[in-house]
């Protein structure tokens, strides 16, 4: 089977790669020249573990290519993926001028029978919309169909989680288009991948509510944290205590900064606009205080340092650990850590920021920020500092060699995942503070 895969960044990139790994004839097509260089030379044109080899496997291997002219797929291709951006637009609704944009362009091509598969992050609707547009511009073509098939991959992780994901849902109107994804998804159906087939509306439906359940638990045990902090409490350890209930889960139970990147704050707004605007205030209103939740989070950070400097943040020297929205990616989008250094910044304190991967995305997009060439530059002269991304390498940082180069040992641990007992032995004053330190 002939695949082609439109839209190459995060999802797309990975997914072609993995759709090539599963034995496929693939093409990725996107209109970024520059992206679609690199990918062709068998590199990753961002940061993801294990995507640089799995790439450049099959492009030497010939079975995956890239390309700009949508013309080299039409008649080429039986099935296309829906990889673009659906970035937030308006109001917090899901902004689809680049999915319209693909079946603008794809629809005038093609001669024959298609699968369009929807991978993107939708609004419930969307995949009968796509199907209605397709059918005006081909003029009801016999055997073109829409189905969506979600994607759950993890930045990070994205290629694990694309070889062996954790279910496959299969939104479609036919038989036919079932029996084509089980052959695609053949290999992580075999070694046990649960499928779930239902209607495109379900299928889109699933998306939104599993990013929108995860961030509901992350602003949840952020919203813990907050009372931890005021009782001397120690919210890592009532998390583990939550999460070995089965029915809870330790997962996305981790107190931090808030959750960031390209996916669960975009779709958190676009789900509460779309709830809303179906009349579904309930749920509109439980997301927005998750909303508010994780905002609240960061300035709550900002505060707890604040509080912490004598004299406050004005005129003072902060280290910054970390660009990146989490650790193990290059990807700054809604970056909590960026959040928080520009928060510090507004308050009068001059910030010097590392990260061990995103810092040529964070200087890009943050240029008033100082940037260090190392974790240990970041903190010389400091008066306080703030962690957090959590990369292991910070980690790995010795308190005692740090408290030599700071103008004032306090550290912030945003991400609640450093040693504070070792810290605070070697001299740090160490926040938030637990009834046990
Ligand atoms: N990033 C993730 O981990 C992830 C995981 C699951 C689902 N998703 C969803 O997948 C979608 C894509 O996410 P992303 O992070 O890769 O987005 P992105 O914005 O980083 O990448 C979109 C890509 O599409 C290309 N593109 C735009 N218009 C195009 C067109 N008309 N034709 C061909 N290519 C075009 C862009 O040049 C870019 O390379 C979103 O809906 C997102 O919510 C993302
Ligand atoms: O316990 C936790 C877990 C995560 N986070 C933060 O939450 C954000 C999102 O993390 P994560 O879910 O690991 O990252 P993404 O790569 O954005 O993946 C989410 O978004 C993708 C795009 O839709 C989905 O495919 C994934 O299933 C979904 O987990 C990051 O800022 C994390 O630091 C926490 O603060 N605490």
């Amino acid at each position: 089977m002939k695949i082609s895969v439109i839209g190459t960044n995060y999802l797309g990139a990975t997914t072609a790669a993995g759709l090539a790994e599963f034995g496929f004839d693939v093409v990725g097509v996107d209109i970024d020249e520059a992206r679609v260089k690199v990918l062709g030379s068998g590199r990753a044109p961002l940061y993801e573990p294990g995507l640089d080899e799995l790439l450049r496997k099959h492009t030497d291997s010939g079975r995956l290519r890239f390309t700009t002219d949508y013309r080299e797929v039409a008649d080429w291709a039986q099935v296309f993926f829906i990889c673009v951006g659906t970035p937030q637009g308006a109001h917090g609704a899901a902004d689809l001028s680049q999915v319209q944009a693909v079946v603008d362009t794809l629809a005038p091509l093609l001669t024959g029978p298609a699968l369009v598969v929807g991978r993107s992050t939708v609004p419930v609707g969307t995949a009968a919309w796509i199907g209605r547009r397709f059918a005006e511009r081909t003029g009801d073509l016999p055997g073109l169909e829409v189905a969506w098939q979600p994607e759950f991959l993890r930045e990070a992780h994205a290629v694990e989680d694309t070889l062996h994901p954790d279910r496959l849902v299969f939104g479609v109107c036919s038989e036919s288009a079932e029996r084509t994804l089980r052959e695609i998804f053949a290999r992580p159906i075999d070694e046990g991948s649960p499928v779930i087939v239902t209607d495109r509306e379900t299928a889109e439906l699933v998306k939104a509510a599993a990013n929108s359940f995860l961030a509901m638990k992350i602003s949840y045990i952020n919203a813990l944290a907050g009372l931890c902090e005021t009782v001397g409490a120690d919210v890592s350890t009532l998390a583990d205590a939550l999460g070995h209930d089965k029915r809870i889960g330790r997962g996305s139970l981790s107190a931090g900064p808030g959750y960031g990147g390209g996916c669960l704050p975009k779709d958190l707004h676009a789900f509460t606009a779309r709830a809303e605007e179906l009349g579904s205030t309930e749920l509109g209103g439980l997301l927005r205080q998750v909303d508010l939740i994780n905002s609240a989070r960061q300035a709550r950070i900002v505060g707890v340092l604040a509080e912490a400097l004598e004299g406050g943040l004005e005129g003072k020297a902060i280290a910054v650990l970390g660009a990146a929205f989490k650790a193990e990616t290059d990807d700054i989008r809604e970056s909590p850590a960026l959040s928080v250094a520009e928060l510090i910044r507004a308050r009068g304190a001059a910030v010097t920021l590392f990260d061990p991967q995103a810092m040529e995305n964070a200087r890009r997009a943050f240029p008033l920020i100082t940037y260090a060439d190392s974790a240990v530059d970041a903190c010389v002269g400091a008066h306080a500092v703030v962690h957090l991304t959590d990369w292991p390498q910070f980690r790995e940082l010795d308190p005692r060699a740090l408290r030599e180069v700071v103008a004032n040992p306090v550290l912030i641990d945003a991400r609640l995942s450093l040693d504070l007992d070792a810290w605070s032995e070697a001299g740090w004053a160490c926040h938030p503070r637990t009834a046990k330190a």
